[in-house]
């Protein structure tokens, strides 16, 4: 299993103006593989997951390429552009099956009416799937007792681990996890970080977006920070973690609880308005004449001053 991420760009148009939610996406994630993307809230992760898996609606214009290869199943699964594929084949062939998604707030995508088990075994059934609901939901820490609760009697962390089992009910070849420990206490962070990476060492592919970056020093083997639409660093998760060399990049790592604790100061561009150059700019002490103009994306950083070399080149 392979996706390979080109050029991907996606933007709404809302009454009299467009949002550019992603602008020119490029990474990949391999076979046993974790890639986690960081990023300021409203950035664009969520928007760039939805894109690959055909769920944006009507409103979005979608353009690039995103090449999924199954190297488990090559003759069921040949390579597959993601964001020319069709509905149907995204619907019958992609989501479930070659990638699991857990959702954003699982707990609104839950079905009101049934159990959280009724809903794990109809997933379990529709996917051919052998597991059993218990097994899985145990996997993520969830008593096989509050299975049989109503969406509304699980608290934000069991709705949260439902959607987890729900994911892999198919053992999809990749599956994406957007911030799959909201409402997780740090124990349960911990744990769900560790069946990732399990996940992965399985042979997985598994691309994480979470705001936890210490979250995702457990479990990435690669990082890629986003900002106002763009990647503006991508490379390994213990090099970026240890010395960022984007501006935005340190900022973030800097305002974690458990180091610095310092916000970065200002607010990120408006996605209506993203200026020419730069768009971290307005908020970098080392910002230039030269950001007035776009950097571009070199050896896995987009900026004009980085603040130190690549310690290797890009795609050592
Ligand atoms: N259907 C839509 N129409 C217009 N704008 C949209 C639409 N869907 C998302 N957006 C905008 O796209 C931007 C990116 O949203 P996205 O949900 O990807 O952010 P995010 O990085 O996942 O943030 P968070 O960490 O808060 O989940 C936001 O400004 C959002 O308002
Ligand atoms: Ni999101």
């Amino acid at each position: 299993m392979k996706l390979e991420v080109n050029g991907l760009t996606v933007s709404f148009s809302i009454p009299g103006a467009t949002v550019r939610a992603v602008t020119d996406a490029s990474f990949s994630v391999r076979q046993g593989e974790c890639l986690a993307l960081v990023g300021e809230s409203g950035c664009g992760k969520s928007v760039l997951a939805h894109a690959l898996l055909g769920l944006l609606p009507g409103n979005a214009r979608v353009s690039g390429q995103a090449m999924l290869s199954s190297a488990l199943s090559p003759e069921l699964s040949p390579e597959l552009d993601l964001l020319s594929a069709s509905p149907a084949v995204l619907a019958s062939r992609v989501r479930g099956r070659e990638i699991g998604l857990i959702p954003q707030s699982p707990a609104t995508h839950l079905t009101p009416v049934r159990t959280a088990r009724a809903q794990l075994e109809e997933a379990l059934e529709e996917l051919g799937s052998t597991s059993s609901a218990t097994e899985l939901a145990e996997r993520f820490g969830l008593a096989p007792r509050d299975l049989d609760r109503y969406p509304h009697e699980l608290s934000g962390g069991m709705a949260q681990r439902v959607a987890n089992a729900i994911a892999l009910a198919g053992d999809p070849g990749l599956l994406i996890a957007d911030e799959p420990t909201s409402g997780l206490d740090r124990p349960l962070v911990e744990r769900t970080m560790a069946v990732l990476r399990e996940l992965c060492e399985e042979g997985r592919a598994v691309l994480v977006i979470t705001h936890d970056l210490r979250a995702a020093a457990q479990v990435a083997d690669h990082l890629a920070v986003m900002y106002a639409s763009r990647l503006v660093e991508v490379g390994p998760a213990a090099e970026l973690l240890d010395r960022p060399r984007h501006p935005y990049a340190a900022g973030l790592l800097a305002a974690q609880p458990d180091r610095e604790f310092v916000a970065i100061q200002g607010m990120p561009p408006e996605l209506t308005a993203l200026p020419e150059g730069c768009a971290f700019a307005p908020r970098c002490a080392h910002a230039t004449g030269a950001c007035a103009a776009r950097p571009p994306m070199s050896a896995g950083v987009s900026c004009h001053h980085p603040l130190r070399e690549a310690a290797h080149a890009q795609g050592a």
